[in-house]
């Protein structure tokens, strides 16, 4: 599929991926290949006639070729539980032996459940059993507004997934928040992408996931400017706050590090986002080292909503971070959403 027809739904984050702590808790057989590769952020790749004891080499889950009826399964915990958008079955490679048709179903749990546990959960089907091609990514939209914790892929009868990515939205449980001081730009804390100039060699989504970034791929990189411009990208943060301390990252960027930042600010309680008149700056113009992690003090006067970077001209950032406070409002609207969209079941065990 070429690349301007993949669904808008792909460019949120892939809440399952190894990046973002996801695991593939269990799957009834993976003789052929191991169903950790589910979720490997890389691209799957394949090196024809290289084969093991057990077979070709396959980047994928890959199970044995049924002799009974039946179907396999993988059951994966998202890193970032949240409301899904849509699902990538990616059987890239699989030629001779994809499965002919894949489900997905979903349920919200409390706490850490054990795959033995989760297999009396309330799952609720999100992709219904649908055909599938041979070495090509499937795309299955979701409508669904539940918060969901875990996914289950089944494939009839058996064969070779290469990946499998979860886009959607990350709904943060406000029990373990401190409103008072928390990351307000963070993926986990329910803070994403409003917009950005350029995301040529990687997605700026990475610039506010979980933990540090190990390599300069896990970061955000623009193509080198080859004008007067800047690039740029705003995050909508997790809900109305007053700043306090920002984190600028270039670690791993040395040749492609950006100069200088700048960091403003706009409420969208009260003006408009797409009016350049409506946002003020809460961090002047500030020289930039690379392989550094800045720390900075910010204006925090003035209350906002969403933070917009700019570096100056362009390059590449590891991570960025907003220390702050919700405010009474942002609160309640962190809260209400964890509980606007819990599944039933989880709600039940909250109590
Ligand atoms: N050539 C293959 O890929 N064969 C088998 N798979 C592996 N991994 O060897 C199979 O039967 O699906």
């Amino acid at each position: 599929m070429a690349e301007q027809e993949r669904p808008l739904w792909t460019s949120k984050p892939d809440l399952a991926s190894r990046r973002v702590g996801g695991s593939v808790l269990w799957a009834n057989d993976e003789l052929f290949a191991e169903r950790e590769n589910l979720i490997r952020p890389q691209a799957a790749e394949f090196q024809p006639w290289s084969f093991g004891h057990k077979g070709q080499v396959y980047d994928g889950w890959e199970t044995r070729r049924r002799r009974e009826d039946g179907f396999d399964q993988a059951v994966v915990r998202l890193g970032l539980p949240g409301v899904l958008a849509g699902v990538v079955v990616d059987t890239a490679f699989f030629t001779g032996n994809y499965p002919p048709f894949a489900s997905i179903e979903a349920c919200g749990v409390e706490g850490y459940p054990s795959p033995a546990e989760l297999s009396a959960a309330d799952w609720q089907t999100v992709v219904p059993k649908s055909p599938l091609n041979g070495d090509s990514e499937n795309f299955f939209a979701v409508a669904s507004d539940h918060r969901f914790t875990h996914v289950r892929l089944t494939i009839y009868p058996d064969g070779g997934v290469a990946r499998l990515r979860v886009f959607g939205t990350p709904v943060a449980d406000p029990r373990y928040l401190n409103p008072a001081a928390m990351d307000l730009a963070a993926l986990e804390n329910g803070a994403e992408i409003a917009g950005c100039s350029n995301m040529f060699y990687s997605a700026p989504a990475n610039l506010i996931s979980p933990g540090p970034a190990t390599v300069m791929g896990e970061g955000w990189e623009t193509a080198r400017r080859r004008d007067q411009g800047n690039d740029w990208v705003s995050v909508k943060l997790a809900g109305p706050a007053v700043p306090w301390l920002a984190e600028l990252d270039t670690s791993h960027f040395k040749g492609n590090a950006p100069g200088w930042a700048s960091l403003s600010g706009c409420d969208a309680t009260k003006s408009d986002v797409d009016d350049p008149a409506a946002w003020f700056e809460i961090l002047s113009r500030t020289r930039l080292q690379p392989d550094t992690r800045h720390r900075l003090l910010v204006d925090g006067a003035r209350r906002l909503t969403h933070v917009r970077l700019d570096i100056y001209p362009d390059g590449g950032m590891a991570r960025f971070r907003l220390h702050g406070a919700l405010t009474e409002r942002g609160r309640d609207e962190l809260t209400d959403r964890f509980h606007e969209t819990l599944p039933r079941a989880h709600a039940a065990e909250i109590g």
